[in-house]
C-alpha cells in the first residue's frame, strides 16, 4: 500500500499525539489524522496487528476519507464518548467522517459467550469497526482503501466477494508476505536474577484464527491485497463501511440508517457509563472526562483486565531502542487506574479487576507483576526484526520480559486498591481474602530483599526505597482490612511488620539532606517517591516529605517536567535517554498540593494540561525540548495521574474558598 503522506513533514509517520483512539472495551485501534487506521490488533488487543502502519508503513492500513485531502479541518470526540468525528474541507465540499467500534445491547441470550468470564452487563462489543461519511456541503470525492496485513505485516491476505454484489468481501491471512524473523529479545530475564523465564503456564497467542468481513454501500474492487472503493458524494450524500472479525453471527449494517443506529447505540453506551461518574463543574472537566474514557477504553471487558496502553514499541526516545510492548495488564498500572476511576466515583471496574486477580492466582500460583488480558502468564519478549519501527525506532518488541521480574511494589498496589474500595463499600469478597492474606505474608517475607523496582529496571537488583514503601503499604492496608474483618490478632501482627518496614525506610532511605533517595545508600532522586505523601507513609507536613518533593521538583525536572530518574545515575540496563515521564509530572502536582504549595501546583498542572494532544490524550512521556509525545499511546499511567492531579488542585482550591467549582454529578 502506498500510505497517505503528510505534506510539509519529513517523516511519513504522524506525531504520536495526533492519533485518535477507539475502543469497544475489547478491541482498540488508532486513527491517523489522514483517516487511516494505522494500529489494530485482532481479535484481542495483544494479538498480532492487522493494521500496523504505525510501526511500519507497509504493515497495513484502512483509510476512509476524501480522495486527495490528507489534513482534516478538525477532529473531535462526540462529547462523552470514544466516537471520533473528523471534518474535512476539500476543494469542492465538506465531509464529516464518524468512526467507532460498535457497542450494542447484550445479545447473547441463547448462546453464552466463550470469552467472557465476568458477569455480563447490559452492553457488549459487537466486534465491528464502523465508518460513516456524510457530505455536508458541495460535493466530495470519497475513497475507501482497506489493506490488512495480518500477523504484524507478515501475512497479507487477498479479498474475495462474499455474494453476487459488490458490497461484501472477505479475507483471511494468506499469501507469503515478507519472511518473518522474530527472534528472542536480548536483555531479557535469563540472567537468573528475575526468576525463571521458562515458566509453566499459558503464553500469549501468536496466530489467532481470523476472518475479516467488509460490508459497504459502495462498490468494492480488489487490487492484490487491497479492497478499494470510490464515489462522489453530492451534498447530503452518505456512505458507510463496516469491518467485522466476529466468526459467528456477525452484525453488519446493511444500510446507512442501520449504521447510524449503531452509532446511536454506541453513544448511549459511553454516555451512560460516564454518567455514573461525578465530575466537578470546572473548566478542566473535559480533561477529566477524556481521561476517564481513555481508561475505560483500555479495559478488556471479558476478563476485567486493564491494558497499560494500546500499542507496542512507540519510542521513548526518537529513533531510540527504549521500545516496549504495553498491551498487557500490569497489576501496578491497573490498580493505579482503578484509583483514578474511583476518584471520579467510577468504581465498578474494580470488581471485575479483582476477580481477574483472583482468577490468576487463586490456585496457589505466585502473583506475577503482569499478565496477558486473558490471564496468560508467559509474555515472552521477542524482537520483530522485519518491522522498521515507528519513525525508525528499532527494535519493535512484542511480549515483555518484565513479566518475570521481581517487583516488590506489587503486593502493596493490590492491597491499597482493595482497601480503598472495601472502605467505601464495606464489602470484601470472600474469594479474594485468602489471596490478600498470601500477598501480605509474601511482602512480610520478602521486603528486605532487593528487586527491579517500580520502573522495571533491567540492571542490577537494588534496595529501591519506593519498593520498601509499597511493602509498608501492603502490611498497613492488610492490617486495616484484617481489623475490618474483626481479626485483631492478624491485624496486630501485620501492624508490627508495617512498623518495622517504616523504621527501616526512615533509617536507610534518606540522604544527609534529609531527602528520600532512589535506593538505600544512593544519592540519586527518584520520582516514585512523590507517592510518599499520597500513600500516607508520612504526613505531608513532615520535613522529610517536603524536602523530597521539593528536591524532585527542583532537581529531577527538565523545564519543569519530571524525569523518572536520571539515566546517567541509574543502572537500568539500557542505553540512550528518555523523555520526561508524564505520570510523574502529574504526581508532582498532587504532591505539591499535599505539601501546601497550591499555587505552584496549579501552575504546574495548567502547563501539563497544555501539552494534551488535539484530542486531549497523552502518551507515556514528553520530549521537553519539543513538546512532542513519546512512548506508547494512549497511556493509562498518564491519564490516571492526570485525574489525581486535577482533582487535587480543584479540591484544594475549593477548600481554600477560591471561586470556582461546585461538585455535580
Ligand atoms: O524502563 C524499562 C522498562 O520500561 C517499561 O516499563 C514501564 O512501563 C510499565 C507499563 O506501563 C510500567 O509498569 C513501568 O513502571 C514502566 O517503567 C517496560 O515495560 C519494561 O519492560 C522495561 O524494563
Amino acid at each position: 500500500m502506498s500510505p497517505p503522506t503528510r505534506r510539509g513533514s519529513v517523516s511519513p509517520f504522524p506525531p504520536i499525539a495526533e492519533y485518535g483512539f477507539l475502543s469497544d472495551c475489547e478491541t482498540t485501534c488508532l486513527v491517523a489524522p489522514s483517516g487511516n487506521i494505522e494500529w489494530m490488533c485482532l481479535p484481542r488487543p495483544d494479538d498480532p496487528s492487522v493494521f500496523g502502519s504505525i510501526i511500519d508503513r507497509s504493515a497495513g492500513g484502512f483509510r476512509f476519507g476524501p480522495e486527495r485531502t490528507m489534513i482534516p479541518a478538525g477532529r473531535r470526540y462526540l462529547p462523552g464518548t470514544n466516537i471520533l468525528e473528523t471534518t474535512w474541507q476539500t476543494p469542492n465540499g465538506w465531509l464529516i467522517v464518524t468512526d467507532c467500534l460498535i457497542v450494542g445491547r447484550w445479545h447473547r441470550t441463547q448462546q453464552r459467550s466463550n470469552t467472557h468470564r465476568r458477569t455480563p452487563t447490559d452492553w457488549d462489543a459487537e466486534h465491528v469497526l464502523l465508518r460513516l461519511a456524510r457530505c455536508e456541503h458541495g460535493s466530495v470525492d470519497l475513497t475507501l482503501l482497506c489493506e490488512p496485513n495480518f500477523d504484524y505485516g507478515r501475512r497479507p491476505g487477498s479479498w474475495a466477494y462474499e455474494d453476487a454484489g459488490y458490497g461484501s468481501a472477505v479475507t483471511v491471512p494468506g499469501g507469503t508476505g515478507r519472511a518473518g524473523d522474530a527472534v528472542p529479545a536480548r536483555g531479557g530475564p535469563d540472567d537468573g536474577r528475575r526468576g525463571p523465564s521458562e515458566r509453566p503456564g499459558p503464553r500469549i497467542r501468536s496466530h489467532p484464527d481470523l476472518t475479516l468481513r467488509l460490508r459497504t454501500d459502495l462498490r468494492l474492487g480488489f487490487d492484490g491485497r487491497r479492497a478499494h472503493a470510490r464515489t462522489t458524494l453530492a451534498e447530503g450524500g452518505t456512505a458507510f463501511v463496516a469491518l467485522t472479525w466476529r466468526a459467528s453471527d456477525p452484525f453488519l449494517p446493511t444500510s446507512y440508517a442501520e449504521a447510524t443506529a449503531a452509532v446511536t447505540r454506541t453513544t448511549a453506551f459511553w454516555r451512560q457509563w460516564l454518567s455514573r461518574g461525578v465530575f466537578p463543574d470546572h473548566p478542566w472537566r473535559g480533561h477529566l472526562q477524556r481521561s476517564a474514557l481513555a481508561l475505560k477504553g483500555l479495559t478488556y471487558a471479558p476478563t476485567g483486565a486493564l491494558l497499560a496502553a494500546s500499542t507496542t514499541s512507540l519510542p521513548e526516545t526518537p529513533q531510540g531502542e527504549r521500545n516496549w510492548d504495553y498491551r498487557y495488564s500490569w497489576i501496578r498500572d491497573s490498580t493505579f487506574a482503578l484509583w483514578g476511576l474511583y476518584t471520579l466515583g467510577l468504581d465498578y471496574e474494580a470488581n471485575d479487576f479483582f476477580s481477574f486477580i483472583a482468577d490468576v492466582c487463586e490456585n496457589g500460583d505466585d502473583l506475577q507483576i503482569m499478565y496477558g488480558v486473558g490471564g496468560e502468564s508467559r509474555l515472552d519478549e521477542q524482537v520483530l526484526g522485519h518491522l522498521s519501527g515507528y519513525d525508525g525506532a528499532f527494535p519493535v518488541r512484542v511480549g515483555n520480559a518484565a513479566f518475570s521480574q521481581r517487583q516488590h511494589d506489587l503486593w502493596g498496589a493490590i492491597l491499597d486498591s482493595v482497601y480503598l474500595h472495601t472502605r467505601s463499600r464495606d464489602y470484601l469478597s470472600e474469594r479474594l481474602w485468602p489471596v490478600l492474606v498470601r500477598l501480605v505474608e509474601t511482602a512480610a517475607e520478602h521486603w528486605r530483599e532487593p528487586d527491579c523496582g517500580i520502573w522495571e529496571v533491567r540492571g542490577e537488583l537494588r534496595h529501591f526505597t519506593s519498593s520498601k514503601v509499597m511493602c509498608w503499604v501492603a502490611a498497613d492496608r492488610g492490617r486495616r482490612l484484617a481489623a475490618m474483618r474483626g481479626d485483631a490478632k492478624t491485624a496486630a501482627r501485620w501492624a508490627a511488620v508495617a512498623d518495622e518496614i517504616h523504621a527501616d525506610v526512615c533509617a536507610n532511605g534518606l540522604d544527609e539532606r534529609g531527602v528520600f533517595t532512589q535506593c538505600y545508600g544512593s544519592k540519586a532522586l527518584d520520582a516514585s517517591l512523590l507517592l510518599m505523601p499520597l500513600l500516607g507513609f508520612l504526613p505531608p507536613t513532615d520535613p522529610r516529605v517536603r524536602a523530597t518533593i521539593l528536591a524532585i521538583a527542583d532537581e529531577l525536572t527538565v523545564d519543569g517536567l519530571v524525569l523518572r530518574y536520571r539515566v546517567e545515575e541509574t543502572d537500568d540496563g539500557l542505553t540512550g535517554t528518555e523523555g520526561a515521564f508524564l505520570m510523574c509530572s502529574f504526581w508532582l502536582t498532587s504532591a505539591l498540593v499535599e505539601i501546601g504549595e497550591v499555587v505552584r501546583a496549579r501552575q504546574h498542572c495548567e502547563r501539563l494540561l497544555s501539552f494534551a494532544s488535539p484530542l486531549d490524550l497523552y502518551a507515556e512521556e514528553l520530549d521537553p525540548s519539543t513538546g512532542r509525545h513519546l512512548g506508547n499511546f494512549p497511556q493509562a499511567f498518564t491519564h490516571l495521574a492526570l485525574i489525581n492531579a486535577v482533582m487535587h488542585v480543584i479540591r484544594a482550591e475549593d477548600a481554600a474558598g477560591e471561586p470556582g467549582p461546585t461538585p455535580v454529578s
